[in-house]
């Protein structure tokens, strides 16, 4: 048989039992704030807290010095000298061109804003003619090339007369102007002959965001040598046209040098610039947000490697 449970309600009993714990309750947080162990406990809390954060922030980034800020105007070249690596050694000299002086230089008074804005909506144009189903598309006006998919079209092949409603004549012409005003630079700040160095290819746009990778392609981050990856590149030249911090998070150029890594913060309009051996080794961070456009425009000094500035055909 069910027992029946009986229930004494007595709200006047439960009522002081509750008032006699929220009593003990108040008595207890207000010794405790009193007492200064409790702050110290809180303060060692936030403390570790800070600097677990920190610590995580630091490693995930592996960034130990920047040499220049997205928010920093940097006029004249600021020039980083590196010791220039033994890998020239190994290919034919030519004076005037093969490096003597090595480093890593920034300038943001060689491209305006408004070039760099033009240069990107052309870039926007041509990429979204396609693109890489992962997180890299590249765009090579010279020789084509634009990322499709898992693979690559050729522009004008596959788009035909149509292309002209894509890009105009004075795009390009902009293109050659800009080409030249970085061909003189490099010249100027590493004590070049501009007239022994040439355009080398590939030279191509490039557009990055946080869309995870599909094929090697899209693996913009991995640690790499131009002059190995690329082959002929004996200066390398990155034009950036969109902001980080503002466009894109993530996305920064990482010099690895053997006592740490150093960067250089993208800018629309910044021209970032160095010798192509293995003195400057270097990766992109991986884009965390937002899409980072630039464009790679790298010079040879063999003759036998130049190219011409593209041209619509
Ligand atoms: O876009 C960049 O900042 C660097 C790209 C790069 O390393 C390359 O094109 O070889
Ligand atoms: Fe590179």
């Amino acid at each position: 048989m069910p027992t029946q449970r009986r229930v004494n309600v007595k709200p006047t009993d439960s009522n002081g039992i509750e008032k006699k714990i929220k009593r003990g309750n108040a008595q207890r947080q207000a010794s405790f704030w009193k007492r200064p162990l409790g702050y110290l406990l809180v303060l060692i809390t936030l403390g570790a807290c800070f600097v677990l954060g920190w610590l995580y922030v630091s490693w995930d980034n592996e960034i130990t010095e920047t040499l220049v800020r997205q928010g920093e105007v940097v006029q004249k070249p600021r020039l980083f000298k590196v010791e220039c690596s033994e890998d020239y050694d190994s290919y034919k000299r030519y004076p005037g061109c093969t490096p003597q002086i090595c480093g890593r230089a920034v300038t943001d008074a060689v491209v305006t804003h408004e070039e760099a804005h033009v240069l990107r909506r052309l870039a926007e144009r041509g990429l979204s003619l396609a693109g890489s189903d992962g997180g890299a598309s590249i765009l090579d006006l010279h020789s084509g090339a634009l990322s499709m998919g898992k693979q690559f079209v050729n522009i004008y092949r596959y788009f035909g007369e149509q292309i002209k409603e894509v890009f105009s004549e004075e795009d390009f012409q902009l293109y050659r102007v800009v080409r030249a005003r970085i061909q003189a630079v490099i010249a100027e700040t590493f004590g070049l002959d501009p007239s022994r160095m040439y355009l080398t290819k590939p030279t191509f746009f490039s557009r990055m965001n946080s869309t995870e990778a599909k094929t090697t392609h899209d693996e913009y981050w991995h640690p790499h040598i131009d002059k190995v990856t690329y082959g002929s590149f004996d200066y390398t030249s990155l034009l950036y046209l969109s902001d980080y911090g503002r466009d894109f998070g993530g996305g920064r150029f990482i010099f690895m040098d053997a006592d740490g890594n150093r960067t250089v913060e993208p800018r629309a309009g910044r021209v970032s610039f160095f010798s192509s051996g293995s003195e400057n080794l270097h990766r992109v961070e991986k884009v965390w947000w937002g899409t980072r456009f630039a464009i790679t425009v790298s010079f040879t000094c063999d003759p036998d490697h130049a190219i011409a500035d593209p041209t619509l055909p």
